[in-house]
């Protein structure tokens, strides 16, 4: 299976994904902030105007048009102050809702995609921390590109009233030039250095998350892992610091000439008006305006070094967001191509030449597995550790898609049925299942969201995972606050598991019901009592109500209630029978269930 090739987006897509999501977070507060910017950048080029005017005023004794012009310096740098303050509450007011908007965008992108194959994509994974990283960079998106505009506006304000002074003056900002290019230079070669470190980053995190999560504290404590944990991490950081440290010196040498050159054409601009002014051909205030101007000029360009570095990163994260919205596009289906999940089964599941190996890797987990499994059936799934029974679960969940061979639901292939559509027609119980902790009606009651506040379906749902003595649960029965973070109780490892059989059984008429080991945690006489339940209730089924019922557990008096054993190894089918029969052919089944009712006895 190779990985999708998705093209990294280009410089207006960016931009366009940048104003995209402030625009729709927060479009009134988006629109004041751009106002606002253009606004104080109109104030500050008044207020340098107003320096001239005055001067010249004072010098000719014009006592009127000194007031006048001290008047426009006042009111512009009022405004300038009230548009500060405004800018100040409209960036945060975005940021807050572009953060918003993302999260959820990533939440939305991540969790939409119906298989679950591009969390093992390593791409996809690296952008992901990516993404996650420059968070706060994404939410200041607008900021960075407003500071922008103001800079330019700045730039081009200043550049036009120099030109009416002296046209040379114009070309000041030119000596700016090499500053910006030093400043992509140094961006590009952060920029790769965080790109370099993605992978490293992300093994630092999960070290973290080992570290601090209290599910692991007791391994690592009875290891004794802490301080290797601690060694790996360290070694990883400085890896990552030497690599960002270099790239950092590096561009720190390309911005010390660029602002060598720029400090040139400053004294050189200033020595120019000096020298008209001593020849009487510029003013006094014509003087002390190129001064302010060709100051605000330096300050702009200073400033535009760090916020092109700061919308360079900010473009960056938004072209990630485009990835990622372009691969979750190529991982889903455009709507209208996939065919609805059947109303029921008519005559069940084929299984065609099924061949599968997990991405990026290259050993077959499934190869050539064939199988029919009859609608309204109780079908088991026996094998050692690793013959592939869960995978082959999986792809039956939809969640991966064969490398070869093809799925059939009723002669349909799988494929070409909506995935999401047939996943909310599966009841599943999982071996690595999720502790939600919520309260207990609500844990249960995700199995099925349209009942989740149900109580007479929550509790006819742990009746049929035999699980009814949950509802009475202290201190408050089906409404008791779950983990103990929440101020809520804990549960017993098979407690949770029985949560998550109940979760399994919300669905009603569900075309498959998958239980993959899903008692590990209980005991062999309550698992008996559960897989005896789970048969009895698929036989004594209604015509119209006939799932393929699969089973996996590796206590083998699972298999003697099932209609169809399935045994798998090495990724293969080596028998296919039903329980009789396969102990009469005297092969692998047989030996495995003879080695395991010895030990019981
Ligand atoms: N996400 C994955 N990426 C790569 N390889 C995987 C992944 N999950 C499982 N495998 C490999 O696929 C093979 C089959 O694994 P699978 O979980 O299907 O076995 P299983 O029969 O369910 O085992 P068990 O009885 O231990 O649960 C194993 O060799 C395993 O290493």
């Amino acid at each position: 299976m190779t990985e999708p090739v998705i093209a990294p987006a280009g410089w207006w897509r960016r931009a366009r994904t940048l104003f995209g999501v402030c625009f729709r977070a927060a479009p009134w507060h988006a629109t004041a902030l751009f106002v606002c910017q253009l606004a104080a950048t109109g104030a500050t080029l008044a207020a340098a105007y107003g320096t001239k005017l005055i001067t010249d005023a004072a010098l000719h004794h014009e006592t009127g048009r000194a007031i006048g012009a001290a008047g426009l310096m006042a009111g512009a740098a009022g405004l300038a102050a009230l548009l500060g303050r405004g800018y100040l509450q409209l960036t945060t007011a975005v940021s807050e809702r572009a953060g918003r908007y993302i999260d959820g965008r990533l939440m939305h992108l991540a969790g939409a995609i119906p298989t679950i194959e591009h969390h093992e994509r390593r791409q996809y994974a690296d952008q992901l921390t990516l993404i996650r990283q420059e968070r706060s960079a994404l939410a200041g998106m607008l900021n960075a590109a407003v500071l922008n505009l103001r800079v330019v506006a700045s730039l081009a304000g200043a550049v036009a009233i120099l030109a009416t002074l002296d046209p040379i003056l114009a070309l000041l900002p030119l000596f700016g030039l090499p500053a910006l290019l030093a400043n992509r230079y140094s961006a590009g070669l952060a920029q790769r250095a965080r790109e370099r470190g993605a992978s490293d980053s992300r093994l630092r995190n999960h070290l973290y998350r080992v570290a601090s999560s209290p599910s692991a504290g007791k391994e690592l404590r009875v290891y004794g892992l802490i301080d290797e944990l601690l060694a790996r991490h360290r070694a990883i950081s400085e890896r990552m610091e030497r690599d960002g440290r270099r790239a950092a010196l590096r561009g720190l040498a390309a911005s010390t000439g660029a602002a060598v050159v720029f400090a040139g054409g400053y004294v050189a601009a200033v020595l120019l008006v000096l020298v008209a002014a001593a020849h009487g051909r510029a003013t006094v205030g014509t003087l002390v305006l190129t001064l302010s101007l060709a100051a605000l000029i330096n300050g702009q360009l200073a400033s535009a070094v760090q916020y092109a570095s700061y919308l360079n990163r900010v473009l960056s994260a938004a072209g990630r967001l485009a990835w990622l919205t372009d691969y979750a596009a190529t991982a889903t289906p455009p709507p209208g191509q996939a065919t609805p999940p059947p109303a029921r089964l008519r005559d069940g599941i084929d299984l065609d030449g099924v061949t599968f190996r997990y991405p990026g890797t290259d050993a077959l987990v499934l190869d050539g597995v064939s199988a029919h499994l009859p609608a309204g059936s109780v079908v088991a799934l026996v094998g050692e550790n690793g013959s592939g029974k869960t995978t082959l679960l999986k792809l039956l969940l939809g969640l991966y898609r064969p490398t070869g061979g093809a799925i059939r639901v009723d002669g349909a292939d799988l494929a070409t049925i909506d995935a999401a559509g047939w996943q909310r027609r599966i009841g599943p119980a999982f071996q690595d299942f999720v502790r939600f902790e919520f309260t207990l009606d609500e844990s249960v009651g995700l199995g099925d969201l349209p009942r989740v506040a149900d109580p007479e379906a929550v509790t006819g749902a742990l009746r049929r995972a035999g699980a009814d003595e949950l509802a009475d649960l202290p201190p408050r029965g089906l409404r008791t606050q779950l983990g103990t973070a929440w101020g809520g109780v804990d549960l017993s490892g098979g407690q949770w598991q029985k949560l998550a059989l109940g979760r399994a059984f919300m669905r009603d008429r569900p075309l498959v019901a998958v239980f993959d080991e899903p008692t590990a945690a209980l005991d062999a006489l309550t698992e008996h009592a559960l897989f005896d339940t789970i048969a009895r209730q698929v036989r004594s089924a209604g015509p119209a109500d006939r799932p393929v019922t699969l089973l996996v557990s590796h206590r083998f008096t699972t298999a003697t209630m099932a209609d169809l054993v399935i045994v798998l190894a090495g990724g293969r089918i080596v028998e296919i029978g039903d329980h009789d029969t396969l102990v009469r052919a005297g092969g692998l089944y047989a030996e495995l269930h003879e080695l395991q009712a010895r030990a019981y006895r």
